[in-house]
């Protein structure tokens, strides 16, 4: 049997207020949603699992290799942050490149795919544009296009659809959706729309207070009266 595409392994990490222990797996090709309260330890556990946070202890694999010491651009991971996912100082164009190599060393065919990816985003001609010239949406945009060109095996997103409107969002969701099964990539991905997490995801972390407290099917999941943090984070009373 095939090695689970993302393990974690009493995944220890502290900071500030934040004492985070993580244990969850996922196979290859699948679509978790990450749910939780705000200050859970969401966005700390991509990270973990990106390599921008190390873990105090426990092991993390990806596709069954231990990745612990491993930078970032080793690890074969793609990641949206909620925001600042762009150089300033760089065109759009630039930006996206620098996601395929980081020393910008592109073909004719990887431009191809930087022009390809921005059209997929519904950004084509704005590849000589700087950032700050974009809407906040269409930044976001880029960052999506800059991971989709990647194809890297997992992807990881962080409330990635933020501020894109619902329309928008439906779309950017199904275009991810259309990518990861081109890919065949693993896709994590930090929520806090159950409509969005029903639409992309197979399963669920929750995550409150540093832990995974459930880590279940979507299927029913919202409709669940068993989970205590569940019903605060969605605002149900104990008796409704
Ligand atoms: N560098 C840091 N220094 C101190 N505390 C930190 C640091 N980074 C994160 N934290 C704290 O760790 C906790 C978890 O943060 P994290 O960003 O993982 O939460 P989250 O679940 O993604 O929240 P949100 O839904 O609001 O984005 C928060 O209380 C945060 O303040």
């Amino acid at each position: 049997m095939n090695a689970p595409a993302i393990t974690f392994d009493a995944v220890c990490f502290g900071v500030g207020n934040l004492s985070a222990e993580f244990s969850f797996s996922r196979e290859a090709g699948s679509v978790t949603a990450v749910l939780g309260p705000s200050g859970a330890g969401k966005s700390t556990l991509l990270n973990l699992a990106a390599g921008f946070l190390s873990p105090r202890s426990g092991e993390i694999r990806l596709h069954g290799k231990r990745v612990n010491e491993l930078a970032p651009a080793e690890r074969g991971v793609s990641m949206v942050f909620q925001d600042n996912n762009l150089f300033a100082h760089l065109d759009i164009r630039t930006n996206i490149g620098l996601g395929l190599d980081p020393a910008l060393r592109l073909d004719a065919a990887a431009w191809s795919r930087v022009e390809a990816a921005l059209e997929r985003v519904d950004l084509a001609g704005f590849g000589n544009r700087m950032p700050a010239t974009l809407s906040g949406g269409e930044r976001q945009r880029v960052a999506l296009a800059r991971a989709f060109a990647r194809h890297r095996p997992l992807l990881l997103l962080d409330e990635p659809f933020d501020g894109l409107g619902p329309g928008l969002a439906a779309d950017m969701l199904s275009l991810m959706l259309d990518i990861r099964t081109e890919v065949g990539a693993t896709v994590i991905m930090v929520t806090h729309d159950p409509d969005e997490a029903r639409t992309a995801a197979q399963q669920v972390l929750f995550v409150s207070g540093g832990r995974i407290t459930a880590d279940a099917s979507i299927a029913g999941f919202f409709e669940r009266r068993d989970l205590p943090d569940l019903e605060k984070y969605l605002g149900r009373s104990a008796t409704s």
